[in-house]
């Protein structure tokens, strides 16, 4: 595997802050809690080997305090200890959630402030978002566990000295002495855990599509009919060896050190022991302090040890997290030309009066691949139909994503009233956009959700969703459904049956004319549609923003039979009326009615005009209508008449 150089984690601290205040900020109860059962834990170990050891004084008629006392101290600090230890798994599993909820907010707020689509489209930023996903369930657990217990193992180790420089100085500095080489070695490999998961993770990614694709539905007919269980399960399983060999290396690193380290701890313990033993031998201690001395050596490791251990974890979480911090972060503007955020804030798009536009166009998705549009100007006004036509490739649906703002053009600019998008609030232009793209969604909610997402504000709205259903040629086809609008247009959910889902306002089997629920409820199991009934419904998404100002139809009718899309392109007509709307077909029956025609060909505009206007110039468009028209003649039939 190709080892890529990481950064070192960078602002330390200021991580580390952040961490932490993340802690506070969703948990603070949790923290409170942690703190104290922290200091507890750290002074706890002192105070029960000094308890033992005047225990130990006390029997061997010693002068110390009362044994009553010293009974009382040991009684107590265990029972503060249970307490404390069950009050602290509690508080930390309450952090975990709250913690989790507060981060994927948070993350997920970040990732949706994101409008463009480029940065979807690079691994790296994949891979970013994996690793933030990851961090976000436990880093900042794993750090703020980490402090905690640097402050445990400084109080248990602080005291314990202090306490054995009093027996022998010597003994007291041998022990902590023997936890440094750990503690940098952790610190080390708790880094290179860190810089392996951003290795693998691009090989982890991949592993989870092929896992993805094998349980798709969607991949099951092609995965059967070409018989590719066995490929892609091989291709599953080499990424996954792959990612595990480079977590292997690791591993083995790690049991090379932690063994070495393991017996040089041992070894150290062994000699202070030794130490001990000979000095109360000779005269110079008490039983007693063979008590403090042992439970000296065995807090201090055991701190130091875990220690070590969680600040491995720490410099891990740490490297992480900077990827959450980094996707939490409000974005950095997209490249590509136009204004920066010196020109001040983003403005509201306004009513589209003079129209939307690309001025000189060029755009390529990425400086290595070819130019997709090479210098394209085209306006779209208010009230106008506007058909783009062009063979596979030519760049049709590029040119819409650009009107939506989903890339930046490479040169030139994209226009909104004669404003750049750049220096638009792109969310509010897209509040005046209704569009149904080329590979539009599917998704698995209900049918009333499935068109609703076009406005969120209808998603209450019964009638509004059916009128949207009426005008796409669906709504019959809805109601009759077994739980009517609230059926699951997916066999991969059931309907939650204690729920009342947004569409379980919806009648049952065509509802009555309000839409009222009538009769028992449906089985709550999902259907699946035809390709064509699909299309209709995100047909309807689209149509539910009634006050767009532009309508954006690619490839709208290319799954419909003949009869509905004629039925379709009519009520289109109609509903486009007064506002601005962009056809995108291939079936050049449908596109005739244009105000304007619009021939795409290698990314430049070869052609403009209406359809009589094209076919009377009789160049590319014509050629295609010819084309096409002949498919439809019979032998004896002129094909020209078709024009
Ligand atoms: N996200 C992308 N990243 C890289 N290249 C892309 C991307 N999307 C499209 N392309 C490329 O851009 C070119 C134009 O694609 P586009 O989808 O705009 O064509 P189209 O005219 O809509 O074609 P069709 O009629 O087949 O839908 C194609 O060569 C395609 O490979």
């Amino acid at each position: 595997m190709r080892r890529r150089t990481t950064e070192q984690p960078s602002g330390f601290w200021s991580l580390l802050l952040r961490a932490c205040a993340l802690y506070v900020r969703a948990a603070p109860v949790s923290a409170l809690v942690r703190v104290a059962t922290t200091l507890l834990s750290g002074v706890a170990p002192i105070a029960t080997a000094w308890a033992t050891k005047s225990v130990l004084d006390r029997l061997g008629r010693h002068a110390g305090p009362p044994l009553w006392l010293a009974v009382g101290v040991l009684a107590t600090v265990g029972g503060v200890l249970a307490v404390a230890q069950e009050l602290s798994r509690y508080s930390d599993r309450e952090a975990d959630r709250r913690i989790t909820l507060h981060t994927q907010s948070a993350l997920f707020t970040g990732i949706g402030a994101r409008q463009g689509l480029a940065e979807l489209e690079d691994p790296g930023h994949q891979d970013r978002l994996r690793l933030a996903q990851q961090a976000s369930q436990s880093s900042p657990q794993l750090i703020v566990g980490a402090v905690l217990t640097v402050v445990q193992s400084a109080l248990t180790v602080g005291t314990f000295v202090t306490a054995l420089c009093a027996f022998s100085p010597r003994i007291a500095l041998l022990v902590p002495a023997a936890a440094l080489p750990a503690l940098f070695a952790q610190i080390r490999l708790g880094r290179r855990r860190g810089e392996m998961a951003e290795l693998t993770t691009p090989l982890l990614r991949r592993q989870v599509f092929y896992v993805t694709l094998m349980t798709d539905l969607r991949a099951a007919k092609e995965i059967r009919l070409y018989g590719l269980g066995g490929f892609f399960r091989d291709r599953m399983l080499r990424d996954l060896c792959g990612a595990q060999e480079g977590n292997r290396a690791v591993d083995r690193t790690v049991l090379r050190v932690d063994g070495s380290l393991g017996l040089l701890s041992a070894g150290v313990s062994a000699a202070a022991l030794f130490l001990a033993v000979h000095r109360i031998d000779s005269g110079h201690g008490s039983v007693g302090e063979l008590a403090v001395v042992t439970g000296a050596l065995a807090g201090v490791q055991l701190s130091i040890a875990s220690l070590v251990s969680l600040l491995g974890g720490m410099s891990q979480a740490l490297m992480l997290f900077r990827h959450y911090t980094d996707l939490v972060r409000p974005p950095a503007a997209p490249p590509g030309p136009g204004p920066t955020a010196d020109d001040g804030p983003a403005g509201e798009a306004g009513p589209l009066v003079e129209g939307a536009a690309l001025r000189g166009v060029w755009f390529r998705y990425h400086p290595d691949h070819d130019w997709v549009l090479r210098g394209v100007d085209l306006t779209i006004r208010p009230g106008e139909s506007v058909a783009l036509v062009g063979l596979n490739g030519a760049g049709k649906s590029t040119l819409v994503k650009l009107l939506l703002g989903l890339y930046r053009p490479t040169r030139g600019s994209v226009t909104w009233n004669g404003t750049d998008l750049a220096r638009l609030d792109l969310p509010s232009v897209r509040r005046r956009i209704g569009a149904v793209f080329q590979d539009f969604m599917t998704y698995d909610m209900s049918a009333a959700d499935n068109i609703a997402v076009g406005d969120l504000s209808a998603l209450h709205d019964l009638p509004r969703l059916r009128d949207a259903a009426a005008r796409a040629g669906i709504d019959g086809g809805l109601a009759a459904l077994p739980d009517g609008y609230a059926t699951y247009l997916s066999r991969m959910h059931v309907r939650n049956p204690g729920a009342r889902a947004t569409g379980g306002r919806v009648g049952r089997r065509g509802g009555g004319p309000d839409g009222a629920p009538k009769g028992a409820p449906g089985s709550g199991t999902g259907v699946l549609l035809s390709g064509g009934q699909w299309q209709r419904v995100a047909l309807a998404r689209a149509l539910l923003r009634d006050d767009a100002d532009l309508l954006i139809l690619d490839e709208p009718s290319s799954g419909l039979d003949p009869v509905a899309e004629r039925e379709i392109h009519r009520g289109l007509r109609d509903h486009r009326r007064g506002r601005a709307g962009l056809l995108i077909s291939h079936r050049l029956s449908t596109v005739r009615d244009a105000d304007r025609i619009v021939v795409l060909e290698g990314g430049r505009i070869v052609e403009e005009g209406d359809h009589a206007a094209l076919m009377a110039r009789d160049g590319r468009y014509a050629a295609l209508f010819r084309l096409q028209a002949e498919g439809y003649q019979l032998s004896d039939d002129p094909v020209g008449s078709a024009s």
